[in-house]
């Protein structure tokens, strides 16, 4: 306030601004000199802090809403380039050449996997951020880079690398898997969710209307847009406004984003519903993978049920259908139609439920989990939580069926029985840790 009244108090006229000579005065002006330098030294200092723990220079979320931590590698150079192209060069001249985003994580690795066994070039992106035990998706690394996959490690939000990717390879595709998971944990780090699944999307989506020429997209929307639905099974036509978590609520802005990308640019987009895929070398952070873990270790596990035992049921579907699913919509995917940023004539608008189409209920999955491990669940029935987490979820999935042929062959026992063979062979009997 002092400082205030002492600019007010000086005349408007340069030139006439006089120093008074009293030792009173002199004090004062000292005084107030000190506390402009030092406010002064502590804005500096906070923007200094500010740009130094920024995430990325495009984001403007802090890092400090962040718990889940994000890691940056340094890039660049003729080496890395080289690598870049191996990995992204399809074994025959005309083949597809994808970029697989979330490529570390556990559908992205899948995913691949599969298109590089077939012959595309792929080249993979991926934080490696700890939502979830980063030494599972560092195996996961090691298991596509014996393939010949590379995976660049960067985040969604970082522009100017994607773009450096594009100018380095031209992408005909890109597989968009790449996001912050899970429903509860969005009531946890809300911000992780706007970071990733919105201003990621839209990052990646300036960046491939921006390129000539534009890519097609394919990306992963989620079964939860259903949310508080109660006409089954779900269709693609049915109403997606009312999601129950804001998981849900990103995933279906993500398609309205899309929608619009798709609307004045003309890139081809098309999104996959996913129904709680499950798998080897899936997800710790979800039911059947930690139901797994503390079964074994001995421990109590939560299982949901609805108001008056109402069953909790999901469609869950196996990770080789999926990928499966994810192939036939990058082959039956249009081009885009934009070039130089501006759209060139309508492009291709898809949305497809990928479940199981049989939903089981959770209490079934435990049972199938004891006869696989030999163990009894301690089980602990719980109240539904309302924390996101919808009652029942099956999807009806005859357009898929009728765009690209998907059918799924895996019924939850023999899925499961594949997963248990895979976490007792990675993790050993419950006595390497999991986390
Ligand atoms: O289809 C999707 O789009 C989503 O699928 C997945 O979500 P969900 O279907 O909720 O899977 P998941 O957490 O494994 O819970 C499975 C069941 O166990 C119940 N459940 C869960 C935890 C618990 O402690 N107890 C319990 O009974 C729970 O109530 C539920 O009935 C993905 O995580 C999500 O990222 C998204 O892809």
């Amino acid at each position: 306030m002092s400082q205030m009244k002492h600019i007010d108090n000086t005349p408007s006229t340069p030139g006439k601004f006089k120093i008074e000579k009293s030792p009173y005065n002199r004090l004062r002006l000292q005084f107030s000199l000190a506390k402009i330098i030092f406010w002064s030294l502590v804005f500096v200092g906070l923007i200094f802090v500010f740009f130094y723990r920024s995430p990325s220079s495009s984001s403007h979320v802090s890092s400090d809403l962040f718990r889940r931590s994000l890691r940056t590698s340094s890039y660049g150079g003729p080496a890395w380039e080289k690598k870049i192209k191996a990995s992204a060069k399809p074994r025959s001249s005309n083949g597809m050449c994808v970029l697989v985003t979330g490529a570390a994580g556990f559908v992205g690795t899948h995913v691949s996997a599969a298109l590089k066994r077939r012959g595309n070039g792929v080249l993979g992106l991926d934080n490696f951020n700890d939502y979830y035990d980063p030494s599972l998706k560092r195996a996961r690394q090691e298991l596509l880079e014996r393939s010949g996959v590379y995976i660049v490690e960067a985040d969604i939000n970082d522009v100017t690398l994607l773009k450096k990717l594009f100018e380095i390879v031209a992408f005909t595709h890109v597989m968009h898997l790449a996001a912050q998971a899970g429903v509860r944990y969005a009531m946890e780090n809300p911000s992780s969710y706007v970071h990733s699944n919105i201003a990621g999307l839209v990052n990646m989506l300036e960046v491939c209307k921006s390129v000539n020429p534009q890519p097609s997209i394919v990306w992963a929307s989620s079964s939860s847009v259903y949310g508080l639905n109660t006409k089954v099974p779900f269709s693609e036509r049915d109403r997606t406004d009312q999601p129950a978590s804001l998981y849900a609520a990103t995933k279906k802005a993500g398609e309205e984003i899309a929608h619009t990308y798709n609307h004045i640019y003309g890139l081809s987009i098309t999104g996959l519903r996913f129904f709680t895929v499950y798998g080897p070398w899936g997800r710790p952070d979800m039911a059947y993978f930690f139901f797994t873990r503390d079964i074994l270790k001995g421990k109590s596990i939560p299982i949901f049920e609805a108001a008056n035992h109402g069953t909790v049921a999901r469609d869950f579907t196996y990770i080789d259908d999926i990928v499966k699913g994810c192939l036939g919509a990058l082959d039956t995917a249009k081009k885009s139609t934009g070039s130089g940023g501006k759209k060139k004539g309508p492009a291709q608008l898809r949305v497809f439920n990928l479940g199981n189409t049989s939903p089981v209920p959770v209490s079934d999955l435990v049972s199938i989990l004891e006869k696989l491990l030999k163990v009894k669940a301690k089980r602990l029935i719980m109240k539904l939580p309302r924390n996101g987490d919808v009652q029942f979820t099956h999807a009806n999935i005859s357009l898929a069926q009728k765009e690209f042929g998907y059918k799924p062959t895996t019924d939850l026992q023999t899925g499961l029985k594949k997963f248990v063979q895979w976490y007792l062979s990675y993790y050993g009997n419950g006595k390497k840790s999991v986390q």
